[in-house]
């Protein structure tokens, strides 16, 4: 469809995901499709990867109490959205489809889905992580587009998920080239307590969201070792020069500025370093000895954490091009991780 029609389309529209982020984004487009009923379908489909909660069915117990009891609890979704266990079920009939699942679980789902989407749809991944394979790597708005066949958007910013499903205050970046197709997902997401910009630099929007959650867990060490602010704030600064470098050397065209400027940069990366998962855990890493694998369990109640396989899978892609140590944050998380490296050694690292 020419996008010039995207303004006078109703979208019906669909989340692929429902964990902490999924949840508190589906609360978030449930209200404003209800209000905004002249452009979207009153009711949004959230796929949930199903599992047992307390005995019964999570998506039931969703359904019932019209809040996510695990990967949200204690906040009210709204009565339009919907839990839906099977993933064809949950996306039939939609033209605007949000992914926005852990990144590991992404070419799972997306297989599931090949062949079915109707020509037409839109898709934007809210997803924080990159795609490595066979030595190349990409951004999961190009996987999805890939595989399913769709134009797909990047949103991604400032949003540690319980802060945006509290209407506290947050802005975000969408990338998306198509001007007519970005203000409407700018229509689906805006609320006056979460401000949406929107870039065309959907690769720099991508990146900034994946790559700040290495940044993350090096910050995290830091706190873990109370090495102090001027510490985490030496490693921001670090982290968001890498950031870039990796950019510009890999995916050449990414905006700079993107990272300075926009919330998915460095705003992205100051929350995620004060208040995220990966810094939480890493923090913990230090002070309980144990693995970043049962930390996760032990802490995150089933959420998952996205720094420490992003430092592995940008290792694996960096040192199969010889570049590991010209990114030394990157590749000195990824050594403590799974090398057995010692976090008071990132001084000799960096
Ligand atoms: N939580 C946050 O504050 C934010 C998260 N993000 C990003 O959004 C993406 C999704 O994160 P969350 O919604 O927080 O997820 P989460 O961290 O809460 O993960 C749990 C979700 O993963 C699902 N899951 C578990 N095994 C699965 C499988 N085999 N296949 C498919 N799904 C499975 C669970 O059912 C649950 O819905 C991530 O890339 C994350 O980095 C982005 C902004 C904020
Ligand atoms: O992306 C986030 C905030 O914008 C959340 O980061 P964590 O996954 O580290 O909690």
């Amino acid at each position: 469809m020419p996008s010039n029609d995207v303004a006078s389309q109703k979208w019906k529209v669909a989340l692929v995901g429902s964990g902490n982020w999924g949840s508190a984004i589906a609360r978030l487009v449930g209200k404003n499709i209800k209000e905004r009923s002249d452009q979207f379908d009153p009711e949004v489909k959230m796929w949930c990867y199903e599992e047992d909660f307390e005995g019964r069915k999570l998506t039931e117990v969703i359904n019932e109490k019209h809040e996510n009891v695990k990967y949200l609890p204690g906040v009210d979704l709204g009565d339009n959205v919907v839990a839906e266990p099977d993933l064809a079920k949950a996306i039939e009939g939609a033209n605007a489809l949000i992914f926005v699942i852990p990144h590991q679980f992404i070419a799972k789902t997306c297989e599931q889905l090949e062949g079915k989407i109707p020509k037409g749809t839109h898709g934007i991944s809210l997803i924080k992580g990159v795609d490595v394979k066979n030595g190349e790597i990409h951004i999961f708005s190009e996987v999805i587009s890939e595989k399913l066949n769709i134009e797909c958007a990047a949103l991604s910013g400032a949003n540690i998920a319980n802060e945006v499903a509290q209407d506290s205050f947050s802005e975000t970046t969408i990338g998306c080239r198509d001007i007519d197709v970005a203000k409407k997902w700018k229509a689906l997401f805006e609320t006056e307590k979460f401000r949406v910009a929107v870039s065309e630099d959907v690769v720099g929007v991508s990146l900034g969201g994946a790559l700040k959650n290495v940044v993350a867990v090096a910050a995290g060490l830091i706190d873990g070792m109370q090495w102090g602010n001027n510490a985490k704030a030496a490693i921001m600064r670090i982290g968001l020069l890498e950031m870039k470098r990796f950019a510009l050397e890999f995916f050449p065209g990414t905006q700079p500025d993107t990272f300075v400027q926009e919330s998915a940069g460095i705003a992205d990366l100051i929350t995620s370093c004060l208040g995220g998962r990966n810094h939480k855990v890493a923090a913990a890493f230090v002070t309980k000895g144990k693995s970043f694998e049962d930390l996760e369990e032990e802490m995150l109640n089933g959420q998952k954490l996205q720094g420490v396989q992003t430092a592995k899978e940008l290792y694996q892609f960096l040192k199969n091009r010889g570049r590991e140590e010209a990114y030394p944050l990157f590749t000195f998380v990824y050594r403590v991780a799974y090398e057995g490296v010692k976090p008071d050694t990132i001084t000799a690292h960096i």
